[in-house]
Formats: C-alpha cells, structure tokens, sequence
C-alpha cells in the first residue's frame, strides 16, 4: 500500500533548528506557513537535530538538511516512503575550510594552550609582562611550511583545504577513491594522489578527515590506523566522532603516537583526553554560511513542492523537467519493470493525453514525472491518483 501525498497549495515548513532568516523567507507567505509546532509539516528543515526518533506525520514530502551531514536523518526510511531528502553540498565548505586552516596553524603554534594560560595571570599585576616571556618557553611550535598534510575525503572541503594548504607552502597528500568529477576538475594537480588511505597515514605530518560517517567510514581512524602514521602527528577530525575510534585515539596520545587531536566534535570521552583542542561544532557557525545552506536548501524544497523536480538530494536522483504549469503527477516506485508503462495505461484509461514524462532511477527506487496534456477536471485527479497508487511496488503520488 502506497503513501497518500498530495500537495495542497499552502504547505507548512517545520524547522527543527535555528535556519537563517534569509532562507526562511524564501517561502512566500501566499503559499506556505511556517509553523514550528505542526505534527504533520509538509516539509522540513533542519541542522545537526537528531532525527532519528521523530515521528515524521503522515504529510511529510520532503526535508532539507542546510548543510551537509545527514548522518542526523533516517534517510533509508525516508526513502522506502518517497520523502526525498536534500543537503546543500558545498554550501558550508568555505567556512569550514577556514577554521581546518585556522586549527591547524593555531595547533601547531600551541596557540590555544598559550592563550588558555595567559589567562590566568589575571591576578599577577605588573608581574604579567615579566610571566610572560618567562613561560613562553612552554609554548614553543612548528611551523607548517614543509610539512605534509593529508587530506582523506576530497569533496568540497577536502579539496578546499587541499588547494590551500599548498598556498602556505604544505606538501599535500590526498586519498579518495569516490572523488567527483567536478572536483578533480578543481584539486590542484599539485595535491601528490595516494592509492590508499595506509600511504596517507605513512606520509603525513597533519591529517585532516572529510569524509561522511556512514557504516564504511564509522570508526576509520583506529588503532591499526594509528599503528601506521609518523609518531606524533596531529589529527583534524571536523566531520563527525563516529570517526574515530575514542578508546584508541586515548591510547595513541597518551603514548604520544598522536601529538594533538583537533576536533570539531567534543564528547564525553574526547574530554578527558590529553593533547586535544576541543571545538563546539563551530566548522559551519559563519553568517556567510548559515544564509548560503538556508537559502540553497529552501530554493531546493521550494522548487520540489511546486514543481517536483529533484536537485541535490541524497536519495532520490537528479530530475528536472520543466514545468508548464498544467498537471504532473509525481510517483516515486521501485525500481522494477513496466512501472512507467502502468503509470502511463492508467492515465490513459482516462483518456488524458501525456505532455512530456520523465523517469529516473536511483538503486532500488525511481522517480517518474508525466506532464499532463489536457485541462483536467478537478474531479478526475482524485481518481487518477488513486489508480496509480493501486500499482503494485508504488511507493508515493503526487498531483502537482
Ligand atoms: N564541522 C562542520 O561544521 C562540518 C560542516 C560541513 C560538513 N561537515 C562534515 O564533513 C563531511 C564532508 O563534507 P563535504 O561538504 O566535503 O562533503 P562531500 O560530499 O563534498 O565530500 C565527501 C568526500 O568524501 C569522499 N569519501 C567518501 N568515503 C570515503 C572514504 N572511505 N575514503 C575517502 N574518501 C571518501 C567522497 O568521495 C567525497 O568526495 C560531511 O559529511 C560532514 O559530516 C562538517
Ligand atoms: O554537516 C554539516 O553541514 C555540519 O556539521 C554543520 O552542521 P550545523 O549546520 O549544525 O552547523
């Protein structure tokens, strides 16, 4: 049995953290109501909230993440019920980069720890100055200039840091073999390409990861790992814990295998780790940045509830066809045999001549769009629907 979706004109947004007023407004108050309390929201928009135990209403069409994780969402159950899920790929990767370079100077120049102590001299009077050159010995760096960076994950932020560190005289080493085609088009070819994440590990004096944590990268950085990088290295961890190994990471900067641990992602066992700059989950906190998600994440939901048309999802394919505003249905199915041609017999049993169409498919899902042709009658599209949802392996219809 197949979901009931259909889109009424005015559509409530849910937001289920702080988005930028700047996207907000994007939805027109002609057309959609905002409202932070509905049960059954249309849409959502979200950050970092957890989802995973939010009970989605039986309206739920779609939900953008503005950002770029969303290990945060239920994004197989989305899919099995045709609720497509965006991010806003790249639209943060600035502002993340900036502070990756930021932490790894500042680290390295033990500048946290130093600025951390300056504070408490506030009570030494005209002693400070004198304190001052005295423990500065305890605060002593390196410089990154010669050293080698690895970067695992070469996607918009990964290749961004790449590009840069090169800028302030890094060597730099990447890994990832699912790398896009756009962005090897924008790594420099300076960036030296490594075949494995083990030749990473062997090279590096910095590593910074940029990956997804999903079940393959869940606890990349492990013992094993850590066993094959050069003793002391630094690790910039601002994609998400599940990451790392806790236990290991304790272990390897208790033994001064790793020198510091950079992270954006502070937990209860991070805390109590030696050689650590713990980060609230700033790597995204820039104006810039909140308006780029908010507003490329509302255009993304705005565009698919008046149109259908899918950009920059994570589990529904690619699919614009342009609307000529008469009458679309919109019908996400398995991906099996003659779904297309069940969908077109059914319109035709009304006899309802198709526009245009498209179809793709993404694995076990498609999405199928039909332009109808004729001005229908208000009456039949309750009873087109309900013949198409009656279509065996259908998941979701809309009439748009
Ligand atoms: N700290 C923050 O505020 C912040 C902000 C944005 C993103 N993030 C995190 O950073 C991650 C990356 O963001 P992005 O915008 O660069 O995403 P992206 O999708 O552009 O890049 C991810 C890259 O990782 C690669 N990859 C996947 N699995 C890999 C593996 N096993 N080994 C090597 N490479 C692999 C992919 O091919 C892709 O190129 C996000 O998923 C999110 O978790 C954190
Ligand atoms: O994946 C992301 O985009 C970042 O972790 C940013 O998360 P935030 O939107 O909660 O700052």
């Amino acid at each position: 049995m197949s979901n009931t979706i259909t889109l009424k004109k005015a559509a409530t947004i849910k937001t289920l953290n702080n988005i930028a007023a700047s996207g907000m407004n994007v939805f027109d108050k002609e057309n959609y109501t905002i409202d932070n309390e509905s049960d059954h929201p249309d849409a959502i928009v979200v950050r970092s909230f957890n989802m995973h135990a939010v009970d989605f209403g039986d309206k739920l069409k779609a939900i953008a993440r503005a950002g770029a994780g969303v290990n945060n969402i239920p994004v197989d159950k989305c899919t099995e019920r045709g609720i497509v899920v965006f991010n806003t790929p790249g639209a943060n990767a600035n502002a993340v980069k900036e502070l990756v370079l930021t932490s790894l100077i500042a680290s390295s120049r033990n500048l946290f720890d130093g600025v951390s102590w300056v504070k408490t001299l506030e009570n030494e009077g005209d002693r400070i100055a004198k304190l001052v050159e005295a423990g500065k010995k305890n605060f002593v760096g390196k410089e990154i200039k010669g050293k080698t960076l690895g970067v695992i994950g070469l996607g918009a932020i990964g290749a961004l840091v790449a590009n840069n560190a090169l800028h302030l005289d890094m060597d730099v080493i990447g890994f990832d073999p699912f790398i896009s085609v756009d962005t090897a088009w924008k790594l420099s070819r300076n960036v030296q390409r490594a075949m494995s994440m083990e030749e990473v590990f062997a090279n590096a004096d910095y590593i910074t990861v940029h990956v997804p944590l999903t079940d393959d990268t869940n606890q990349m950085l492990h013992e094993e790992a850590f066993r094959l990088m050069k003793p002391g290295v630094y690790i910039l961890n601002f994609s998400r814990d599940g990451l790392v190994n806790d236990a290991d990471m304790a272990a390897a900067l208790e033994s001064g295998k790793v020198g510091k641990y950079i992270t954006d992602f502070p937990n209860e066992q991070v805390l109590n780790m030696k050689n650590t700059v713990l980060i609230p989950h700033l790597g995204a906190s820039t104006n810039e940045s909140e308006e780029n998600c908010a507003i490329m994440a509302a255009r993304q939901l705005k565009e698919y509830l008046e149109t259908g048309n899918i950009k920059n999802s994570v589990n529904f394919p690619n699919v614009e066809l342009p609307y000529a505003g008469k009458n679309r249905v919109a019908a996400f199915h398995k991906n099996v045999p003659n779904m297309v041609g069940q969908i077109t017999s059914a319109i035709s049993d009304f006899n309802l001549n198709i526009a245009d169409m498209v179809n793709r498919s993404r694995g076990e899902y498609a999405y199928t769009m039909i332009d109808i042709d004729n001005k229908i009658n208000g009456d039949i599209i309750p009873s087109l629907e309900k013949k198409i949802k009656q279509i065996a392996d259908m998941v979701a219809v809309r009439m748009i």
